[in-house]
């Protein structure tokens, strides 16, 4: 299969290693210092389920690309627009692009793009970085990807494609990471919202990691708020769970590792740009569109969002 990875960071870096790990023709675009050393030096990825390196062309220029079966779209949601202009030379006419993002906005614009027969939602659950330019640090999480084909959400998921399945079974086989195709991509979004909305805005507001926060009656209560307020936004937009998320995710967080935070957090406390308009920013203005107070979400917004301006100047 034919893989271009767009966005060779934290996320896109660990899989797309993985992949080309498994025989698969991988392609990195990156950019910066990062481009730089993955040019020269290769790609090297520190992993919990176990270190390896692999050489792989990379660029910062989509156009040098020949066209692939799938781009996973892994950059930033502040980035997503203008690098979602380059997606449709990248593709093939019969490719598709899965974005493993955070966040429910990101999926409309890669439709706008390309249409949204060429467009996998996905979510995914890793803790990922860039340790230093050409080295991604792998720290934990399963390395799950879940995805699916995007549709209207008052429309019926469209038939499963071949494509779908063959990429379903790249993800299966490469070592260190799997993955799941999902009928209902709406929910598999929103129900990742919830949680990375609750486990970013907590752990990036109080600077202290799940365990302190789940210690803590007050936070750990508005943890499940904001999950509760996400959930109820969804709700509202029309999102069907088949389960109860915020359940769901009280029961595994309760079990999670002490030390998690969040990638919200790290960049936070890295001075790096932060995806808060994407995370509870969207909250706020999708709450607002479908008349659902987020008074949680908002003041979590509210609390981030002079940092939040201070990492993007
Ligand atoms: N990190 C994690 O553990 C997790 C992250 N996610 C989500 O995955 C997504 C990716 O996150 P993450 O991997 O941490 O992000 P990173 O910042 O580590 O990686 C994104 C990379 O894409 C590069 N990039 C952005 N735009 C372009 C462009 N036009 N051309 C070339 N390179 C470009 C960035 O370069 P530059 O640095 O110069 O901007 C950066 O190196 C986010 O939406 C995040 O919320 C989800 C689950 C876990
Ligand atoms: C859920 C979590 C915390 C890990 O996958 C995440 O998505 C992130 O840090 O961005």
């Amino acid at each position: 299969m034919r893989i271009a990875i767009y966005g060779a960071g934290g996320v896109g870096g660990y899989y797309g290693g993985r992949l080309a790990q498994d025989g698969h023709d991988v392609e990195l675009i990156a950019r910066g210092q990062h481009l730089d050393a993955l040019k020269e030096d290769g790609l090297t990825v520190e992993s919990v389920e176990g270190d390896f390196h692999v050489d792989l062309p990379a660029t910062d220029d989509p156009s040098e690309i020949d066209p692939v079966d799938v781009v996973v779209f892994c950059v930033k949601s502040f980035d997503t627009a203008d690098a979602a202009a380059d997606l449709d030379g990248l593709l093939a006419d019969d490719g598709a692009v899965l974005s493993v993002q955070n966040g429910v906005d990101n999926e409309p614009v890669l439709v706008d793009a390309v249409g949204s027969e060429r467009v996998w939602g996905g979510v995914t659950y890793i803790f990922s970085t860039i340790k230093e330019p050409g080295v991604v640090e792998h720290t934990g999480g399963p390395a799950h990807i879940l995805y699916g084909q995007y549709h209207d959400i008052d429309e019926e998921p469209p038939e499963r494609s071949a494509l779908a399945d063959a990429f379903l079974d790249a993800c299966e086989e490469a070592t260190g990471m799997s993955a799941k195709y999902t009928e209902n991509v709406h929910a598999t979004l929103w129900d990742k919202f919830a949680l990375i909305c609750a486990q970013a805005g907590l752990t990036a507001a109080t600077r202290q990691p799940l365990g302190r926060v789940r210690a803590n009656d007050e936070s750990w209560s508005l943890y499940r708020q904001v999950m509760e307020e996400v959930v109820a936004v969804a709700h509202a937009k029309g999102v069907r769970f088949d389960w109860d998320p915020v359940g769901k995710w009280l029961d595994a967080m309760q079990e999670g590792s002490d030390d998690q935070y969040s990638s919200l957090h790290y960049d936070l406390t890295h001075g790096k740009r932060m995806e808060l308009d994407a995370l509870h920013g969207s909250v706020v203005a999708h709450g607002r569109d479908a008349g659902v107070p987020v008074p949680a979400t908002r003041a979590i917004n509210a609390v981030l969002a002079p940092q939040a301006d201070a990492n993007a100047e």
